[in-house]
Order: C-alpha cells, then structure tokens, then sequence
C-alpha cells in the first residue's frame, strides 16, 4: 500500500538522522531534535496533538478541515521521531493495528476485564 510505502521511507530517513548514523543538526530539523534528545520531541507531540484537538474544534465551528491534515501529519511525524529513538519503526505500528484489525474495541475492553 502507497502509504506504507511512505512511512517506511520516511522511518528509514528519520533512522539516517540519528546521530550514531551521522545526523547533521545543522543541516536537518529531525537530526537536531534527535541530538536534543527525548524532551524534545516529547514536547512537539503534546504540541501537535493539542494543535490536533483545536483544529478538530475550528472545524466543528465551519473551520478548514484541511488543517485537521495537517496537524495530524504533524503528530504522526513526530510521533515518528519518537518511534526512531525508541528503536522502533512505522511497520511495527502498522502491524499492531493489522494485529487488532476485526476485534472490537469493546470486545476487546470486555476480554481485558475478564478475571
Ligand atoms: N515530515 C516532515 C515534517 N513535518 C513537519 N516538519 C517540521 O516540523 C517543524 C515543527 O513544526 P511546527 O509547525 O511546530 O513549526 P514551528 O512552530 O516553526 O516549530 P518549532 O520552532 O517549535 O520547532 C517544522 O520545522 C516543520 O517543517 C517536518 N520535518 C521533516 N519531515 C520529514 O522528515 C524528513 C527529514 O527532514 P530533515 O531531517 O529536516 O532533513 C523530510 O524530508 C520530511 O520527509
């Protein structure tokens, strides 16, 4: 699928930027928040995600839903930066949703509770 594809370039490129891999941070924004380190990025995702709610609310109030897109592309890549210095990839994101794909949230709620 087109956007697997894409998010496994763009896990393999975020992967080039660490710094062990010779990231440069004055040349590349995800190099220099890599070399920052983990408050960083923390900092963006809480960012991005509030910006995420607020473009939701702006939308529900006749606001342009394209910037929902775009703040959700913005969490979702720094979401990225942070599964790149966790060791982690995009793939192994996909494969968790395809792991819980057709068991309802419910369901699931239900199993969880079960003793
Ligand atoms: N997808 C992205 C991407 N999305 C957002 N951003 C950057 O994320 C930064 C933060 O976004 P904000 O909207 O919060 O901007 P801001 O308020 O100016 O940010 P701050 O000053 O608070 O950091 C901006 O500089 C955006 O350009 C991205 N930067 C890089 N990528 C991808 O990462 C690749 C590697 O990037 P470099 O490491 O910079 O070469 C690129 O080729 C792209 O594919």
């Amino acid at each position: 699928m087109q956007s697997d594809d894409t998010l496994a370039r763009l896990g393999a490129v975020l992967e080039s930027r660490k710094p062990a891999n010779g990231g440069n941070p004055e040349t590349s924004y995800v190099a220099r928040l890599l070399a920052k380190g983990p408050d960083s990025f923390l900092k963006k995702i809480g960012e991005e995600a509030t910006e995420v709610v607020m473009a939701c609310k702006d939308a529900d109030h006749g606001g342009d839903k394209a910037a929902v897109l775009y703040e959700v592309a913005d969490l979702w890549f720094h979401s990225m930066v942070a599964l790149a210095h966790y060791g982690l990839t995009p793939e192994q994101v996909v494969a968790e949703l395809a792991r819980r794909e057709g068991l309802s949230g419910l369901e699931e709620k239900a199993q969880r509770n079960t003793p």
